[in-house]
């Protein structure tokens, strides 16, 4: 079988113009009849085998000077400090304000926004070949074999009804049914406040970008006003912890740690006692990178939500899953496998803005319908945006918008 996802490199991709459509088209073709005949699964069967991606650990997120958060619409859209925060009010534009890219900008320079970005200027005319280069684009941008199915068909009948009078009302049609997608999982992230503290695990895969987003969380909420503290339980990683302190230390937020190696669950409740001592308003707890394929690491997970629960039945209120965006249709079986250990409530996708494989968010939406909470679409603390569908949609699609 000739695969499409496995003849496919990122890198590869870039360094060439667009794809020949029409041999494009046949790859992908060939990538779905192989698909079909191995039935159920089949967005997992013709990927490339699970890998994961260890990354250097890098600094946590410096905070940005207070001038750029003011300028930040995001910011600004938040509730003032003190109040309770309501982030399901927190709804962000795609425009950006001078000097900070917005999705748009992000996102256009990666591949699935590229793939999407030219196809109806290269398509002009409503017919197969648009439907088969869209069919390409969706896959090349790993939204999955299912998901891609189920679109193509759905747009494909639409044209045969004479539903669109021509190319740009098909592309009308695309975008809305790739926001349909993505709307019922747009659920942002409210912190309760009756929940004193309010507890977030993160979960996660290796390297994909945990440490990372607690910090840019931490800062979130606490230009939100709330009160923080942050535990240290990725204990595997003795840099981690290191890095979580030397950030705490220079945002003035408490860091609970007991040291590399030490028990992630004995960690974990250690800080929930002392956040419930000091009145709290949110506690987020790190855990160690792992893979899903790892049963004793994974069974480590239940047991910190077990530990959490002991002091509060309610506890953690958010499980919060960090998955790599470039990873591909191998977030699903990472998810599949979290959510079993854990019961996944949450999810943020990052990297957002370097892949040619973003359309896994599609993919998690359709099999799992769990709450996207954010994705991040850069390193800097502000790059990480509570996750909007249709600024998702329209930055892959910017004609859409008449760009
Ligand atoms: N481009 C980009 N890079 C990101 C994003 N989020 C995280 N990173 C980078 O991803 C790398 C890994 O991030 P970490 O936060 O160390 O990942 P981790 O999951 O805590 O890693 P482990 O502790 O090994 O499990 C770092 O180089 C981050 O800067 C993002 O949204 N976009």
């Amino acid at each position: 079988m000739v695969s499409l996802f496995r003849r496919w490199k990122p890198d590869a991709d870039k360094a060439k113009p667009a794809k020949d459509d029409a041999s494009a088209s046949s790859a992908a073709a060939e990538a779905i009849e192989a698909a079909r005949a191995m039935g159920a699964g089949a967005d997992e069967a013709v990927q490339a085998p699970p890998k994961s991606q260890p990354l250097p650990p890098s600094p946590m997120p410096e905070p940005a000077a207070p001038a750029a958060l003011e300028s930040d619409p995001a910011s600004a859209s938040m509730p003032a400090p003190g109040t309770a925060g309501d982030a399901s009010r927190t709804r962000e534009k795609p425009a950006a304000a001078p000097g900070r890219p917005g999705w748009r900008e992000r996102l256009m320079g990666s591949g699935i926004a590229r793939g999407l970005g030219g196809l109806f200027a290269r398509n002009p005319r409503l017919d197969d070949d648009l439907l088969d280069a869209i069919e390409t684009a969706l896959l090349t941008a790993d939204v999955g074999v299912t998901a891609t199915t189920g679109l193509v068909e759905s747009l494909r009948r639409r044209m045969k009804a004479r539903e669109f009078a021509d190319a740009a009302a098909l592309r009308t049609a695309l975008r809305g049914e790739l926001v349909a997608i993505l709307e019922p999982v747009a659920r942002p992230l409210v912190i309760d406040p009756a929940a004193k503290p309010f507890v977030i695990l993160t979960v996660g895969v290796n390297g994909v970008g945990k440490t990372t987003t607690i910090g840019k969380l931490a800062r979130r909420f606490k230009d939100e006003g709330k009160s923080l503290m942050l535990a240290a339980g990725d204990t595997f990683r003795a840099a981690a912890v290191a890095q979580l302190q030397a950030w705490g230390e220079r945002n003035g937020v408490a860091v609970v740690a007991q040291g590399q190696d030490a028990d992630a669950a004995s960690v974990a409740f250690d800080a929930l006692q002392a956040a419930r001592a000091r009145g709290t308003d949110v506690l987020i707890a790190d855990t160690a990178g792992r893979l899903h394929t790892q049963q004793g690491l994974m069974a480590e997970l239940s047991k910190i939500k077990r530990v959490l629960g002991k002091l509060d039945g309610s506890a953690p209120h958010e499980v919060l899953m960090v998955i790599d965006g470039t990873t591909g249709q191998n977030a699903l079986s990472q998810l599949r496998h979290f959510h079993q250990a854990a019961d996944v409530t949450g999810l943020v996708v990052t990297k957002l803005d370097g892949t040619a494989k973003g359309g896994v968010v599609f993919a998690l939406a359709r099999e799992f319908g769990i709450p996207i909470r954010f994705a991040g679409i850069g390193e800097r603390p502000e790059d990480l945006r509570v996750f909007d569908a249709e600024a998702f949609v329209d930055a892959l699609l910017p004609e859409a918008l008449g760009a």
